[in-house]
């Protein structure tokens, strides 16, 4: 399995520390607003190379946090009138609706910053000690000119514009950011054996990464504006605490969801939230929208293709809802035809194709042109063939399954017909047998009478040349 990493700008052999458990840490939100389809798409992503990799058999340890602790929080809440706390719990609440609706697998730990903060001392009092961090009039830093290896992730220089952001007479170099702040008026503090502040924003991820997942681990993410300051930042203060490099092996960062071409992001105001868009569409087809795209290049955020993508989806579980009907009276052949072993050849291909896809950096545009494959070659063969074998469509049911795994979509399916027992079978081909009879008797209206009761309670019927199938209405 390869995979791009922004750390070494290439794609490679991803090759865990450990062989069975693969470590891994994402950003997470900082929680004073509801999360937007921007976020929604780094946090999926992160979730189908979660999904992928448990499918590979990795055991993860995943670890995401919650930015409690931040300027743009302190705003709000002034404004809003209501405390940290309050305002923190309530998007902390709200982010985790939205993951639920939209599969998003947990974490094994949140951890939060305001509940860590005797470890960001700990961390921080041993820069000091080792000598990458000073204090200053406001607050303590980190002396980047100290750290040998500062820009390896970004390729910042130290003298290029981008790194003296914030012009700051307390710091011996411009490009110095900030562990701990000295406390402000109206501003939560803490103490701290240098005086009360609060932590500034890099330091949080390092602590609570080396904390939970230990010195060194496999995989940190984000989006692709966290790599430079915040991701450079972490890996300065990480290696200088712990001596060992590299602190994180592989950095994966996703692309954009864009407007216009433009990042998709509260302060340009062109957002759209994950609860606005769920309300329009089922979470499987936000899901598939944002799957769609590789993870690393440019989304554009588009009314017409999640429309689109509503409509592919609904193709996908006809053809799932095809495959169950047929298999209800498939029968096991001793002696394959040359049809079925055609079908039977395709699919074992694409479902091969359908994995090459993800060990190549998770191509998940490249993955799912194999699943509507699948879908087109087993609706033709439904069609075609006298009568499908039942080990072909059990292959092409199993695809399904393993794709709807991977992606966290098909719940539906798998879900309610995991629930279909065999005595719920048999009661709706007796009443479909019995209509039948009705039909060849001629008592149409008494036909059409079952044919409009059973679609209340959930199943449609079709009547083909080969005779009257079912499936359920999902
Ligand atoms: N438009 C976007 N597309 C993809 N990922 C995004 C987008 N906007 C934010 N993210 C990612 O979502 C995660 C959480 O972001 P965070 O809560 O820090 O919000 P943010 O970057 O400040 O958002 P905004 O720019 O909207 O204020 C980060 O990994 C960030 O990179
Ligand atoms: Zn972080």
């Amino acid at each position: 399995m390869k995979i791009y990493n922004t750390l070494t700008k290439k794609k490679e052999e991803f090759k865990p520390l450990e062989k069975l458990v693969v470590k891994m840490y994402v950003c997470g939100p900082t929680v004073y607003d509801d999360a937007h389809l921007g976020h929604g798409r780094t946090y999926i992503v992160f979730d189908l190379i979660r999904r992928y990799l448990e499918h590979r058999n990795y055991i993860v340890k995943f670890v995401m946090n919650f930015t409690d602790i931040d300027d743009k929080i302190i705003d709000r809440s002034k404004k809003e009138g209501v405390s940290i706390e309050d305002l923190t719990n309530r998007y902390i609440k709200s982010f985790f609706e939205d993951m639920e609706k939209l599969r998003v697998k947990g974490a094994n730990v949140y951890p939060k910053v305001s509940e860590h903060i005797d470890d960001i001392i700990q961390f921080i009092d041993v820069l000091i000690k080792k000598g990458y961090a000073y204090i200053s009039k406001d607050g303590i830093y980190f002396h980047v000119r100290k750290f040998k290896n500062y820009g390896k992730l970004s390729n910042v220089k130290l003298d290029e514009k981008k790194v003296h952001r914030v012009k700051d007479l307390n710091k011996r170099d411009p490009a110095d950011f900030a562990l701990w702040k000295f406390v402000k008026p109206g501003e939560p503090s803490w103490d701290s054996p240098w005086g009360r502040g609060r932590p500034g924003w890099h330091i949080e991820c390092s602590t609570m990464a080396i904390k939970y997942l230990g010195e060194c681990f496999d995989i940190h993410g984000g989006g692709s504006d966290l790599i430079f300051p915040h991701h450079e930042n972490e890996i300065a203060q990480s290696e200088a605490y712990t001596g060992k490099s590299p602190w994180v092996k592989y950095w994966i960062h996703t692309g954009f969801v864009t407007v216009n071409d433009e990042k998709m992001s509260k302060s340009l105001e062109n957002y759209v939230t994950l609860k606005e868009i769920l309300r329009r569409y089922e979470p499987e087809v936000v899901r598939l929208f944002l799957l769609q795209r590789h993870y690393r290049s440019p989304l554009e955020y588009s009314e017409e293709e999640l429309r689109d993508t509503a409509n592919a989806l609904e193709r996908l579980y006809n053809t799932l809802e095809n495959i169950e009907a047929m298999l209800r009276d498939a029968e096991v052949k001793y002696r394959l035809e040359k049809d079925d072993r055609e079908v039977y050849d395709t699919l074992t291909n694409f479902w091969a194709k359908f994995y090459s896809a993800m060990d190549e950096d998770f191509n998940t545009p490249e993955a799912l042109k194999c699943v509507f494959e699948v879908s087109s070659c087993i609706n033709r063969y439904i069609t075609v063939s006298n009568r499908p074998t039942r080990s072909t469509l059990l292959l092409a049911k199993d695809f399904f399954k393993v794709v709807g795994e991977i992606f966290g979509i098909f719940n539906k399916y798998y879900e309610s017909s995991q629930g279909e027992d065999e005595e719920f079978k048999r009661l709706v081909d007796m009443v479909v047998n019995i209509r039948n009879k009705l039909r060849r008797e001629k008592n149409y209206s008494l036909a059409d009478e079952i044919r409009e009761m059973l679609k209340k309670v959930g199943i449609q019927l079709e009547d083909t040349p080969k005779g009257t199938i079912w499936k359920k209405i999902v």
